[in-house]
C-alpha cells in the first residue's frame, strides 16, 4: 500500500453533510454520492496525489490507471468543451462544480458551416482524467449523443466520482498543481517513481499540433477583401479557428515548428493558438517568431500559449503559477481602456511582466492575483492575450479582439496599397489541394 488508511479521506460522507446537500437534499438524492459509493456496478477508484492525501470513490470512465498533473477548474458548464480543449492534454481535470455530466456530451462530429466541429474543441478527449463529485446518472440536453461516463470510456479518459472535490481543491490551492493518479480497482503497488507521470517534463505540443499544413476558407463577408492568416497550430481549440474564419478571414495552419518566418510574407496576418505545457519547451516556435518579428511587419496575434511564446520571443521570460487560473469568470482589466472584462482561462504559466522589454507594454491584468493577462506592441500590431477571447466555454465579452486584429489586417492591407505593394498571396491552388483538418494528431490522451 502506497498511503496509509489515516490518510485517506471518506469523500461521501463529507458531502453528505455540505451545505448544498442540506439546502436541497431532495433534488440531490438521485445523485448523491452515497448512493455511488454504495454501488455495486461500478468499479471502486481511487485518487491519489503525490504526497498527499487519497480520495476513495467510484469509476464512471474507462476501466484504466493514469496519472498526470492535477489542476481544477472552476467553470461551472463546458466541461465537453474544457476536456476536448488541447490545452488541457495529459492533465487530470479536477470540476469544483458538484454535478457534472447532466446535460451529457454532444456529437463528436458535427460539423458546422465552415466543416469546424460543431461543439468540440478538438476531435478527442485531451485530458487524460476527471474528477467529480457527483457524476449524473441521467442526463439531458437536446445536443447530447451520450453520457460522460460512456464518452469517458471510449476515449480512455479515468473518471472518479463521489470524492470530496472542495478538499482536492483545498489541497491543490495550498500546495499548488500536483503529480496526482486515478486507479480503478484495487490500488496497485508501483514504485513512486514509476506511479506518477509528469506531463510537464515532455513536449505535449509535438503531440496535439497538426503534422502538415491544412487550410479553412473563410465565410464571404460583402464588401471586405480577402484576408489570409498563417496560424501557428500548437494545440489550436476549433473556436478560435472559427472566430477568424467567420470574421472573413481564410486560415491556413502549420504545425507548431512550421519555419513560418520564411513564408510570413504570403499572409495579411500571423497567429500563434493556444496549447499545451511550458512554453520554453516550444524552443524551435520561440526562434521561428523572433525571426519573423524581425523580417514581418504585418499583424500578429497570439492567445495563451500563443502569448507566452511571443514573449518569449520578444526576449520576456515566464513563470510557473502555484496552480493557474482555469475557469469562466476571471476578471482581466484593460489597461487602455480602464474596462474589465470576464474571461475564460486555462493556464498554468504566466508570462513575468517585469521581463518584458520596453516595446511591449502590459495590455490587461488580472484583478484577481495580478497576473499579465496580455500585451501590445507600442507601434506595430502585435498583441497577445493569456486569457482566451474565442471562450467555449466562458463569456464572450473578450471576442472584440478578434475585430481588432481584423482591423489591424484591413489596415496593414491598406497601407501596403498606398505604398503600391501587396503581399506575394500564395496561389489558391497551393491552399485548395490542403486538407481542411488536423492532420495525423495522436488521438489516445494517454500517448
Ligand atoms: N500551456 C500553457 C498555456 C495554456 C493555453 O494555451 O491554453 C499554460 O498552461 O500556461
Amino acid at each position: 500500500m502506497l498511503r496509509t488508511l489515516s490518510k485517506s479521506v471518506s469523500a461521501g460522507l463529507k458531502l453528505n453533510a455540505s451545505p448544498l446537500a442540506r439546502l436541497s437534499s431532495k433534488s440531490y438524492s438521485t445523485v448523491n454520492t452515497a448512493l455511488f459509493n454504495s454501488r455495486s456496478d461500478l468499479d471502486r477508484a481511487t485518487f491519489t496525489i503525490r504526497d498527499g492525501p487519497v480520495f476513495h470513490g467510484k469509476s464512471f470512465g474507462a476501466n484504466t490507471n493514469i496519472s498526470g498533473e492535477a489542476v481544477f477548474s472552476t467553470g461551472m458548464v463546458g466541461y465537453p468543451e474544457s476536456m476536448t480543449d488541447p490545452s488541457y492534454r495529459g492533465q487530470i481535470l479536477v470540476f469544483t462544480q458538484p454535478l457534472i455530466g447532466n446535460y451529457g456530451v454532444p456529437s463528436s462530429t458535427a460539423r458546422d458551416e465552415f466543416g469546424l466541429l460543431k461543439y468540440f474543441e478538438s476531435p478527442h478527449c485531451q485530458c487524460i482524467g476527471v474528477v467529480v463529485a457527483d457524476a449524473a446518472m441521467q442526463y439531458s440536453h437536446w445536443t447530447a449523443v451520450e453520457s460522460l461516463g460512456d464518452w469517458c470510456k471510449r476515449e480512455g479518459v479515468a473518471a472518479i466520482t463521489g470524492v470530496d472535490t472542495r478538499s482536492i481543491v483545498t489541497y491543490l490551492r495550498e500546495q499548488g498543481s500536483s503529480l496526482a493518479r486515478i486507479t480503478v480497482g484495487e490500488e496497485y503497488d508501483a514504485d513512486e517513481d514509476e506511479a506518477f507521470m509528469d506531463p510537464g517534463a515532455i513536449n505535449l505540443v509535438h503531440k496535439v499540433s497538426t503534422k502538415q499544413p491544412f487550410h479553412v476558407p473563410a465565410a464571404t463577408i460583402p464588401g471586405q477583401e480577402n484576408i489570409h492568416v498563417a496560424v501557428i497550430d500548437c494545440g489550436v481549440k476549433e473556436n478560435i479557428l472559427r472566430s477568424l474564419v467567420s470574421r472573413g478571414a481564410s486560415i491556413t495552419v502549420f504545425p507548431y515548428d512550421y519555419p513560418i518566418h520564411k513564408i510570413s510574407h504570403h499572409f495579411d496576418g500571423i497567429f500563434i493558438s493556444n496549447g499545451p505545457g511550458d512554453p520554453t519547451h516550444c524552443s524551435s516556435t520561440v526562434y521561428n517568431l523572433k525571426k519573423t518579428m524581425e523580417t514581418y511587419d504585418g499583424p500578429i496575434f497570439g492567445i495563451c500559449l500563443g502569448h507566452q511564446l511571443l514573449a518569449l520571443a520578444a526576449g520576456g521570460k515566464t513563470i510557473k503559477l502555484k496552480y493557474g487560473n482555469r475557469a469562466h469568470n476571471i476578471p482581466a482589466l484593460d489597461l487602455m481602456t480602464g474596462k474589465c472584462h470576464i474571461t475564460s482561462q486555462n493556464h498554468g504559466y504566466a508570462v513575468d511582466v517585469a521581463t518584458l522589454p520596453s516595446e511591449f507594454k502590459p495590455y490587461f491584468i488580472n484583478l484577481n492575483d495580478q497576473s499579465n493577462e496580455g500585451m501590445i506592441h507600442e507601434s506595430r500590431p502585435i498583441f497577445s492575450t493569456q486569457f482566451h477571447p474565442e471562450a467555449k466555454g466562458g463569456p464572450l465579452d473578450s471576442a472584440f479582439l478578434f475585430d481588432k486584429y481584423l482591423a489591424d489586417i484591413q489596415a496593414f492591407k491598406q497601407k501596403k496599397s498606398a505604398q503600391g505593394l501587396v503581399n506575394a498571396a500564395p496561389s489558391p491552388l497551393f491552399v485548395d489541394i490542403l486538407p481542411k483538418e488536423r492532420v495525423g494528431v495522436e488521438i489516445n490522451p494517454q500517448a
